[in-house]
């Protein structure tokens, strides 16, 4: 199972992709997923340049040894552009491997755990109203499950809604990043209104889920933590930078309300004190950033000692391939909590053929061996990269803060 050939495609059907391909001797080939959001170009070089040309010949049937190969052989460890290159390359030898034994992919992990797997949609809105009225649609479309996030009364722009009603919103949307200003007591005042308004609305039965990106600091997401617990998240996801891993000490002494951590994470280590601790409860580091099939099922069995779950990051900037792992690893991972699903455009899907189904607010897994995701490199061809950049984000005094 000899490598023979293995090369980068980059295609930009509405936002840009980086996808990997390895070619065996005897035709069969497997593909990854190498998009890092805004450093695209970053993971196409280091692929280029230092990878694929010392694959060529490898036998790649020795998915651990490859792994290793690219993880310690690289001297320079972990981070995301190394870490989207060596899970690219894995997700394309397990595609292979499992092709090769004939089988889907699940079935390669330990087959099913589950019929089908929950998602949760991404619901946005300029207000609480505007917010509403997507959950609404997303509700009757079958979802149990809902990201809301809304404006914020005198911020102008909020990261992570809709510029237009109804529309996705795109996080890398300018050439340069773009800037928006944030202010953390005006969120702080505002967002709970939110959940008490879903939770008027729809009731309790919905679980609803929210994103932080990261703009608190461990007191105040303390303080958001207790505020919303009479609305009963289903989780808060990064309320604060989580490179240190001890500020969810402080955060866990003053709420139960259950955090999600993690995809900005690319490795096991980045996880070990917030697990050990029980500091989180969903994992959330990608197939496509985080080593891979064989690095992120670590991730979970250890998550699973602690009663933590998997939470898989989803949004339309993580490709089809890797959304096509991600639901076969759902498909089998024990300790599977949600799926993100932030639908991708038609011209995308089109690029990017694929078994995996979505109906009534799940994922159904396919049955085609490997991960059923392939790439229409002759339409990819078509849609030129064009570089993008998610935004930076400053306080209202132009200090430039997280997100
Ligand atoms: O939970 C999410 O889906 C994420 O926070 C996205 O909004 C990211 O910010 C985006 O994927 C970055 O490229
Ligand atoms: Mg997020």
């Amino acid at each position: 199972m000899k490598i023979s050939d293995a090369y980068v495609i980059v295609t930009s059907p509405g936002r840009n992709f980086v996808t990997l391909k390895i070619v065996t001797e005897s035709g069969t080939y497997g593909i990854g997923d190498a998009t890092l959001n805004g450093r695209e170009m970053a993971v196409v070089a280091y692929l280029e340049e230092h990878v694929l040309p010392a694959l060529i010949g490898r036998d790649a049937s020795r998915i651990e040894d490859i792994w290793h190969y690219l993880y310690r052989g690289a001297y320079w460890r972990r981070g995301p552009v190394t870490m989207a290159a060596v899970s690219a390359v894995d997700l394309a030898l397990w595609d292979i491997k499992a092709k090769a034994a004939g089988m889907p992919l699940y079935q390669l992990l330990g087959g099913k755990s589950r019929e089908r797997v929950m998602t949760y949609a991404h619901c946005t809105g300029k207000d609480i109203e505007g917010c509403l009225a997507e959950v609404e649609k997303h509700v009757k479309l079958g979802y149990r499950a809902v990201r809301v996030q809304s404006g914020v009364p005198g911020i102008p722009t909020i990261y992570g809604v809709a510029k237009r009603e109804g529309e996705r919103y795109e996080p890398a949307d300018s050439d340069l990043p773009a800037e928006h200003a944030w202010s953390t007591e005006k969120y702080l005042n505002h967002v709970p209104k939110l959940f008490a308004a879903v939770r008027e609305r729809f009731g309790d039965e919905l679980h609803v889920l929210h994103d932080v990106h990261h703009r608190l600091t461990p007191i105040e997401a303390a303080r958001l933590g207790k505020a919303v617990e009479p609305y009963h998240l289903f989780w808060l996801e990064d309320c604060v930078p989580a490179e240190n891993q001890e500020s969810f000490r402080l955060i866990r002494q003053h709420t139960t309300t259950p955090l999600a951590v993690g995809e900005v994470f690319n490795s096991i280590h980045d996880y070990r004190e917030l697990l050990e601790n029980q500091w989180i409860d969903y994992v959330r580091t990608p197939l496509s950033h985080g080593g891979g099939i064989t690095h992120v099922r670590r991730i979970a069995d250890l998550a699973a000692l602690y009663h933590v779950r998997t939470g898989f990051h989803g949004p339309t900037d993580l490709s089809p391939v890797c959304l096509g792992a991600a639901i076969h690893f759902d498909t089998w991972v024990p300790n599977f909590g949600i799926q993100e699903h932030m639908p991708h455009t038609a011209e995308t899907d089109a690029v990017f053929p694929h078994d995996y189904r979505f109906e009534d607010g799940h994922f159904l897994v396919g049955e085609a061996p490997g991960h059923g995701v392939d790439i229409d490199e002759a339409l990819a061809k078509q849609y030129p990269y064009k570089r993008a950049s998610l935004p930076v984000n400053r306080l209202e005094d132009g200090t430039l803060w997280h997100w």
